[in-house]
């Protein structure tokens, strides 16, 4: 609904988080004026983003208070959002009919007090309805509320007055922030009820415009979960940094566009991140810098440099799991690939024929291979394990024979592998203690080597004994924990995946900003495996090729050049073909 702004050059675009001109200002500047003077709201996906926890929020917004009082953040916060909703409307294809601002027992409640004022200075004709629930709030809200004297606010309380939407209308949401973490209580829940059926009503046509200061009312800001009612908005303004709910599981469906000001405040987050008292933070890269991470093709390498990749899975009725791997790597420039599938095992050898059958072949792309597991041992650097295997005791014992081969060419060995593990070798790992004993001796063996696995939240409770609630409910410390306990990459898929490191930085953590659920199809999660192994065949780091790959997957459901639309609904093969288009397109660009 809002017209994107301009894109900043690139340079700005790729600019650290930090920028020292942002610094907060000290105590001799604690004075309204100098905070308020300009807001400084950037989109979310150009830039690098720091994410935060609630605590960590909390923690950045103690040390800030001790540079400049409380109310003045308030302030800031409150008006920087009006002239972002000023903008807003000035944009608008329609006259704006009303404008309704929520305000709740809160500090948030105290942003929506400064908002509806500052938006009836601006000759808005503005209701402001208090949710306060028999509190008084603190005392910044109190003086937030006491300042909204302008003529044209109309003051309105729940329960006394109908709420009654027209089409267009304007809603600004200041009931819940950051302390909302619970399912909406009472007549804040009763609000939020209420809205949604009128928009409901109101349709397309009479589309409501709902803004939401900090978070949207009834989203965790960590989990990203709504547990009951939810205020969805077409723009969510937030502050002093990102919160990681706002990224993830239901966050990502409720928050509309998100724009962030930080109130001066970068330079207390880096001055924390770099002291290590504010424990990890997450990060949310931007295009530009994803895009510098992509390898670079020259001309004087050929196939040896772009890696062979080895795809090892598909049993009998699975073999199209293994083979959609097997594709997304040679599509994402793997050099060469090359199957074992479990269906054949025994019966590939030259030696003992299959009667009736034929070694398979892939007939769409010939290019490729397929060889017994052992000789694909020898063969690939990257192996990709898991797609289709299955968890039969024959997937155990070739599993184990793998794992077997792998630990016996040891450091001193023919071959080292780089490794990628989904699906059923996952499902086997968390499943028999042995497999897992030998994964962590190779782990051992050779950690210079890169190890990625990329479990969904199911595979993830198996892998971490725990159950699927208990992973959506912290995805970056489910990821982390998953790095440090298999010693690798994870990539904990899903709505807003998170990739997580084991080793050096400790706390390097990202979010993916791509997808949607065009993603959830069969065999989406394969495609992404022959990515990481195609990126790490081609140079990336473990981290690299895993958060590389999830940006581009996710990309998939993006509109070419040429496309007027992104994708609502889309098919494993389909999203292979359109992630390399992207991928080979990105390429062409140039950027390193
Ligand atoms: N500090 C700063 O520097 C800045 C802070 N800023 C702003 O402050 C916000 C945080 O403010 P906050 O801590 O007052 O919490 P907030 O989210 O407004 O709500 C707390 C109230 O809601 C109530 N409540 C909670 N859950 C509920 C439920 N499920 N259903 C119903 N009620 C529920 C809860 O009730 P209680 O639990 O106490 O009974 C309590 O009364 C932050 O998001 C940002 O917008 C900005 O001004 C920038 C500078
Ligand atoms: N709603 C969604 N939003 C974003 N990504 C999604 C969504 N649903 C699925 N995906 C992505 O699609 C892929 C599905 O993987 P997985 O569950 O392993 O599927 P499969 O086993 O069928 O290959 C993952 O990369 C996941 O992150
Ligand atoms: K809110």
């Amino acid at each position: 609904m809002h017209p994107a702004k301009p894109a900043d050059s690139l340079q700005q675009q790729a600019s650290p988080v930090t920028n020292p001109s942002q610094a907060l200002p000290q105590r001799n500047l604690n004075t309204l004026p100098s905070l308020l003077e300009a807001a400084a709201w950037q989109p979310a996906h150009q830039q690098d983003w720091l994410v935060l926890s609630v605590e960590q929020v909390r923690q950045v917004e103690h040390a800030a208070f001790r540079e400049v009082a409380s109310y003045i953040l308030m302030q800031a916060a409150g008006q920087r959002s009006a002239q972002k909703i000023m903008d807003l409307v000035q944009h608008l294809d329609h006259r704006c009919p009303q404008v309704v601002v929520l305000a709740g027992p809160g500090n948030n409640g105290g942003d929506a007090c400064v908002v509806a004022n500052a938006l009836a200075e601006q000759g808005l004709p503005v209701e402001l309805w208090q949710f306060k629930g028999g509190r008084e709030g603190s005392a910044d809200r109190q003086k937030a509320e006491a300042g909204c004297k302008h003529p044209n606010l109309r003051h309105s309380q729940w329960g006394k007055t109908t709420l009654q939407l027209k089409p267009g209308a304007l809603v600004v949401d200041g009931l819940l922030g950051i302390a909302g973490r619970d399912r909406p209580k009472g007549p804040i829940a009763e609000v939020i009820a209420a809205i949604n059926a009128q928009r409901e009503g109101l349709g397309r046509t009479g589309h409501v415009h709902v803004v939401a200061l900090d978070c949207p009312s009834g989203l965790d800001c960590d989990t990203g979960l709504a547990p009951g009612e939810v205020l969805a908005a077409d723009l969510t303004l937030t502050y002093i940094a990102a919160k990681t709910g706002l990224f993830m599981s239901d966050g990502k469906d409720v928050c509309g566009e998100i724009w962030l000001d930080t109130l001066h405040c970068d330079a207390l987050i880096h001055q924390r991140i770099a002291q290590g008292t504010l424990g990890a933070v997450v990060r949310v890269r931007g295009r530009l810098s994803q895009m510098q991470r992509l390898p670079r093709r020259q001309h004087a390498q050929h196939k040896g440099s772009f890696g062979s990749v080895a795809v090892l899975g598909g049993q009998h009725g699975m073999v199209g799991a293994a083979v959609l791997t097997a594709r997304s790597a040679l599509l994402m420039g793997a050099g060469r690939v090359a199957l074992s599938l479990l269906a054949e095992h025994g019966h590939s050898s030259p030696d003992v024929q299959w009667p009736g059958t034929r070694p398979f072949l892939d007939l769409n792309f010939p290019e490729i291979m397929n060889k017994p597991l052992q000789d694909n041992c020898n063969f690939a650097e990257i192996l990709a394990v898991g797609p289709g295997l299955g968890t039969s005791p024959e997937a155990q014992d070739w599993l184990d024979a793998l794992f077997d081969e792998a630990l016996e060419h040891g450091p001193l060995g023919v071959k080292k592998h780089h490794w990628v593990l989904d699906a059923d070798a996952l499902n086997l790992l968390a499943e028999h203690n042995r497999l897992k004993t030998k994964w962590l001796k190779l782990r051992k063996q050779s950690p210079e080597c890169h190890a990625v696995i990329t479990p969904h939240p199911l595979e993830a409770a198996r892998l971490l004994n725990s159950t699927v609630d208990a992973i959506q409910r912290n995805r970056p410390d489910a990821a982390r924990e998953l790095a440090r306990q298999f010693d690798c990459v994870a990539v904990l898929k899903g709505a807003g995946t998170v990739i997580a490191a084991n080793h050096s930085p400790a706390t390097r953590i990202e979010i993916n900003g791509t997808g949607g659920p065009a993603l959830g199809t069969a065999g989406s999660g394969d495609v992404l495996t022959g990515a990481v192994a195609a990126l790490l065949g081609q140079g990336l780091t473990s981290f690299d090729a895993a958060a590389c790959a999830v940006w581009l997957h996710g990309l998939s459901v993006n509109a070419l050049p040429g496309e007027n639309q992104a994708h609502r609904v889309s098919h494993a093969s389909a999203i292979a073909q359109r992630m390399a288009q992207h991928y080979n397109q990105l390429l062409q660009q140039g950027t390193r």
